[in-house]
């Protein structure tokens, strides 16, 4: 039976989404998966859709609201991230953009450790030396973790997490946000310092703040010049917080000694860029949430969200921001300015037009 006919909304999932998930949301309406779709048939099929939801590989750019016809009324975000969401459309169109904020958190921050532990000691390349039938010890002797200072740039979620595994290693972690409370580094053990500190003083840096018009190439010619020499990066945020040309001309300069990146500012990166193809870069296809644990959890997390978003339950004007600074809040409207100044949205929800504006943040 057709959306139309039986009364129930259509839910279109155009990534994969863990089974629990997709159980809880046939609960309540229509599903169709449809992987894969292209932009232009994400389009054409968005005019029937109650709610779509995404992980990484969609983008909800402003066609797609417009090619809703008014229809859509929730954009799901399987996971955190939601760069690839156009906000602004969005709330001219009146739909809410919920997002998955805590299940995978653990994952990312897994993941970052082990970009960390296996760049310092040369995993990746030995591997591939090896099974290339060669046996080279004198090449990949590796560097030390213990005592050496790691800078937490993003001390949220994921960076906390990875910042407690990190001292549980022995290294001595620094930490720089402009939102993050000053209880919540201490309760860690962690230093909160500036952005120029924090460059100047690293030996690893490990990047976990979210993609937003400020973070954009926030990794520079300029900043990296700032990097004490030799330093290691990982990169489990988003590709586009590091100008990827000037990643090169610091490894290729000696300033950064070893980069591991999750995440590209195209993902699947061309196969041919210098930085796919650099030695001392190690890579993964974008896995930091890519547990079997945590997609079960993000399934579920957002199925949660978008059916109470169908069911117009989070549309109260309660806010719910214990640790947003006083005089973020009084930015609320328009909410998308909220949005890019703090650029640590855990559940958004956007109303548009004469509609409320409720945030809740993690
Ligand atoms: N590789 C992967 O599969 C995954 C990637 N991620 C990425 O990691 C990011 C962080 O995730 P969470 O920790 O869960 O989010 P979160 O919202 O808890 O933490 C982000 C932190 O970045 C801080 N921040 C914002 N602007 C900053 C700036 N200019 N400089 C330094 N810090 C800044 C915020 O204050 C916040 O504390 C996500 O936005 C997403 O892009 C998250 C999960 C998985
Ligand atoms: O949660 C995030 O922000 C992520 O980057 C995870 O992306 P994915 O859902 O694995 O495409």
């Amino acid at each position: 039976m057709s959306a139309a006919l039986d009364g129930k909304p259509t839910v279109l999932v155009s990534e994969k989404l863990g089974e629990a998930g997709l159980a809880l949301l046939k609960e309540f309406a229509n599903v169709d998966c449809s992987y894969n779709l292209s932009p232009e048939e994400l389009n054409a099929k968005i005019s029937s859709c109650d709610a779509l939801i995404v992980r990484s590989g969609t983008k909800v750019t402003r066609q797609v609201f417009e090619s809703s016809g008014g229809k859509l009324k929730v954009v799901g975000r399987a996971g955190v991230g939601i760069d690839n969401v156009d906000l602004a459309a969005a709330t001219e169109h009146g739909c809410l953009v919920v997002n998955a904020p805590t299940a995978n958190t653990v994952a990312a921050a897994e993941h970052g450790i082990a970009l960390l532990t296996s760049m310092a000691r040369n995993v990746a390349q030995s591997d591939a030396s090896m099974k290339a039938g060669k046996w080279q010890r004198n090449k990949y002797v590796g560097v030390s973790l213990v005592g050496k200072t790691l800078a937490v740039m993003g001390f949220g979620k994921v960076g906390t997490e990875l910042a407690r595994r990190a001292k549980g290693l022995g290294m001595h972690v620094v930490a720089h946000d402009p939102y993050a409370p000053a209880d919540r580094a201490r309760a860690v053990g962690v230093e909160l310092v500036g952005f120029d500190e924090a460059l100047a003083t690293a030996d690893f840096i490990s990047l976990h703040m979210p993609l937003t018009p400020t973070t954009l190439k926030i990794l520079n010619d300029e900043t990296f010049a700032k990097m004490k020499k030799g330093v290691r990066i990982v990169n489990v945020a988003r590709g586009g917080v590091i100008d990827e040309e000037a990643l090169v001309r610091a490894l290729d300069a000696g300033i950064v000694a070893q980069a591991a990146l999750d995440v590209f500012s195209v993902e699947p990166p061309p196969q041919d860029s210098k930085l796919v193809q650099h030695e001392r870069v190690t890579l993964t296809p974008h896995l930091g949430a890519s547990t079997i644990e945590a997609q079960e959890g993000v399934a579920i997390e957002i199925a949660e969200a978008v059916v109470g978003a169908l069911k117009g339950e989070l549309s109260s004007t309660a806010v719910n921001a214990p640790m947003v600074p006083a005089e973020v809040l009084t930015e609320l409207k328009p909410f998308v300015i909220l949005a890019e100044k703090l650029g640590r949205l855990a559940v958004q929800l956007v109303a548009g037009g004469s509609g409320v504006k409720t945030v809740k943040l993690y």
